[in-house]
């Protein structure tokens, strides 16, 4: 059976998000699902409801209502009526429900935002399609107190949409049109996260039940739906999009080091991060120079990174790291594979320090290991964070793991030093898995995956 307007059963109609439709509202949007058309406003009030009063929480609420000539008769006006009707109440319900599903109201102060959902053209799935509009336009009013710093933090937890699906003669449809509705014998509305979560699901056995494998049916194409429509949102949002979601960048890392010893150890800590995780030999870049002359850890991890970035197009990963030794004024710092001269050996960075550090006593010989870990995306965005991890300076060397100064390195609260301990162990504690910790929340906030 064709569908009236010839689309297959699992398509939806034509959709078009135009944002900034009207001037006043804090965010503003018509929403076209083939001629089922919403205009969606978002509209920030400095105030909430006495329940939620010295709380420092918000509130979103949403009206819903529909023009009297949206529909194929003319329709009065509640406010002739002088009442709100129950199907009404019901939709503006819902979509205050879907909206409040995904902004952490705790961070939007106490503030009330309003969405109102205006329906001008009625052609069916007018609630779905005020929930997928609203959502946008209170993106684009939290993002306007996001940028005047008026809220600190993004509230926005995930990307909402919602779709009708149904049962007309027989077939499993979706995106009912007014026409197909009207037929319906299941109809159902599919209210879902970018996460591919359900936020609500509303299935209504109109004229006859459905059983369990209707259902199956019905929240696949739902879930196919809303999947498109959240495309679409983020379309329409562009970099904002990004900076909720986060960028898709692929699934490929690149450890932008020529340290063997530093390779494992990220390796390690990055294990739980579902990545392909590339060494610079694995990229042909084995070897290759980098002039580390930044002033800082930060700044050297960056140089490192950046240069990976560009010659790869991968995500790169780079550590410039430290020790940082109170008794000589925090020599050697980012000079510490250098310390005993260019291409210093570590045995003879190590007698270095030694040397250095003759006759200080243990209660001055405190020092600190240092990592930078900066992260450069393929379009040039990037962050770079820090860890450190203390310890002491000892007066020989003592064990036989790692690498660089950790013989020499007595770890705080273990009595060995990095060489005498496990690399389980150090790689639970150390500067770089403390670096590599902060780097994973930051990475995850910019990330789509
Ligand atoms: O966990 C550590 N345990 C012992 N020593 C360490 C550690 N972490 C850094 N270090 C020392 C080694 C080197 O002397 C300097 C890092 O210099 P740094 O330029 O960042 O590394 P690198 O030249 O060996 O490799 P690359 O620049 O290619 O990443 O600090
Ligand atoms: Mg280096």
């Amino acid at each position: 059976m064709a569908r009236i307007d010839n689309r297959k059963n699992d398509q939806i109609r034509d959709i078009k998000i135009t944002r900034n439709y009207t001037k006043y509202a804090e965010g503003s949007v018509l929403i076209e699902m083939g001629s089922t058309k919403v205009i969606c406003t978002a509209s920030i009030e400095d105030k909430v409801p006495p329940f939620l009063r010295n709380t420092g929480t918000g509130w979103i609420n949403a009206e819903y209502s529909m023009l009297p000539r949206s529909t194929h008769q003319r329709k009065v006006r509640e406010s002739s009526r002088g009442k709100v009707d129950g199907r009404t109440q019901e939709i503006q319900r819902l979509i205050g429900r879907a909206i409040r599903s995904v902004v952490d109201l705790t961070k939007i102060g106490e503030r009330t935002i309003w969405v109102d959902c205006d329906v001008i053209q009625a052609d069916g799935g007018t609630r779905t399609a005020s929930i997928t509009g609203a959502f946008v336009a209170v993106v684009d009013a939290i993002n306007k107190l996001y940028k005047s710093k008026a809220i600190k933090h993004m509230p926005i937890t995930n990307f909402v949409s919602a779709i009708s699906v149904g049962i007309v003669e027989k077939e499993h449809l979706l995106d009912l049109c007014y026409e197909e509705d009207s037929n319906a014998q299941v109809d159902m509305n599919v209210i879902m996260t970018d996460k591919g979560e359900f936020v609500e699901v509303q299935g209504t056995g109109e004229e006859r039940p459905f059983s369990r494998e209707d259902l199956n049916k019905l929240l696949e194409l739902g879930e196919k739906g809303n999947k498109e429509l959240i495309k679409a949102q983020r379309e329409a949002l562009g970099e904002i999009a990004d900076e909720i979601l986060g960028v898709e960048y692929g699934d490929e890392i690149v450890i932008a080091t020529n340290n063997a010893h530093k390779l494992e150890e990220i390796g390690d800590i990055l294990n739980d991060l579902d990545y392909k995780i590339y060494s610079l030999n694995d990229v042909n870049l084995g070897g290759i120079e980098i002039v580390e002359d930044g002033k800082t850890f930060e700044h050297n991890a960056l140089i490192k990174a950046r240069t990976i970035a560009k010659k790869t197009k991968m995500i790169a990963i780079s550590d410039d790291s430290g020790l940082e030794v109170d008794a000589i004024g925090k020599k050697p710092g980012i000079y510490s594979a250098r310390f005993a001269g260019e291409n210093a050996t570590d045995e003879e960075n190590r007698e270095k320090l030694i040397k250095s550090l003759k006759n200080i006593p243990m209660s001055q010989r405190s020092a600190r290991f240092v990592s930078a870990i900066a992260v450069v995306f393929p379009d040039g965005k990037e962050f770079v964070v820090r860890g450190t991890c203390e310890g002491h300076i000892g007066f020989e060397e003592k064990g036989k793991n790692g690498f660089g100064y950790d013989s020499l390195f007595i770890v705080d609260g273990y009595n060995k030093t990095f060489a005498e301990i496990p690399s389980s162990v150090k790689n639970a504690i150390s500067h770089r898995a403390n670096a590599l910790k902060l780097m994973k929340i930051e990475f995850k906030k910019r990330v789509a995956k």
